[in-house]
């Protein structure tokens, strides 16, 4: 990150790595749990570090993992973070943890990207294609899937209500990008939800889908990390 980058269209980064991970139940917070002999964050934060434009990094850790970050806290050993990048604590739950992160980026970004440290192996063209829509005017974009299975909607007793048009549906990853004050706002209005854009969608603005890639797959379970630790073993990557 360098003055030059400071000029307009400037590109900050929220990496929310402070889940517990309950569902992979690895003993350690999922961000920091070892792929390859390196945390899953410290994936996600070199993509982060190759993005153009890039003027403000902040990690969202854990309570007992964050700031100061404590240089000899093993669980942090394999993250490079970019020359400037800032960590916070997070909260009890994604919202609290990106509020946190939102309130460390730097002013003068004017295009804010809130990333899962658990989706690790995001590609970086991924990151380039939701910053190109913000910047082509979009309030918000985020990359997306179109789903693969018939979904159905159900009421509280598990029957059907509703077979809704897949054409229609896309399974959404992250980063998810928005003009800064629009997210901003959003996180201001103390509403809460599971990802960004649905708070920016209920403030009234309009958020795109971009293409999404398999590769921004969320670690979530046991499964998914098998499933990283093969792609990058196929990929000879350390
Ligand atoms: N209080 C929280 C909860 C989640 N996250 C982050 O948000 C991303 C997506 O959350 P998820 O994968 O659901 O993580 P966990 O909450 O850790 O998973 P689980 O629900 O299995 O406990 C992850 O990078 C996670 O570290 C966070 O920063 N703060
Ligand atoms: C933000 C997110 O990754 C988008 O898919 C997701 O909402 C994270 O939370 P989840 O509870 O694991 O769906």
């Amino acid at each position: 990150m360098t003055d030059a980058d400071a000029a307009p269209g400037s590109v900050g980064v929220v990496v929310v790595a402070a889940g517990s991970g309950s569902r992979l139940g690895a003993g350690v917070p999922k961000a920091f749990v070892r792929l390859h002999g390196r945390p899953l964050l410290a994936y996600a934060v070199d993509t982060v570090a190759r993005l153009p434009h890039l003027r403000s990094v902040v990690v969202v850790a854990p309570l007992d993992h964050a700031a100061p970050r404590d240089a000899a806290d093993p669980v942090w050993e394999g993250v490079e973070l970019p020359s400037g990048a800032v960590v916070v604590a997070g909260g009890a739950e994604r919202t609290d943890s990106v509020a946190a992160g939102l309130a460390a980026v730097d002013a003068t970004c004017d295009v804010v990207l809130v990333h899962d440290a658990a989706r690790c192996l995001t590609p970086l063209d991924v990151f380039e294609r939701v910053v190109e829509a913000v910047r082509r005017g979009a309030a918000g974009a985020v990359p997306g899937l179109p789903v693969v299975d018939t979904v159905k909607s159900v009421d509280a007793e598990g029957v059907i209500t509703g077979t809704p048009d897949r054409a229609s549906l896309r399974a959404v990853q992250t980063p998810q990008g928005f003009r800064r004050e629009v997210l901003a706002t959003a996180y201001g209005s103390g509403l809460r939800a599971t990802d960004d854009a649905a708070l920016v969608e209920r403030c009234g603005h309009h958020v795109v889908v971009v293409a999404g890639d398999p590769l921004a797959f969320k670690v979530t379970t046991p499964d998914d990390l098998e499933r990283a630790e093969r792609l990058l073993a196929r990929a000879g990557r350390r």
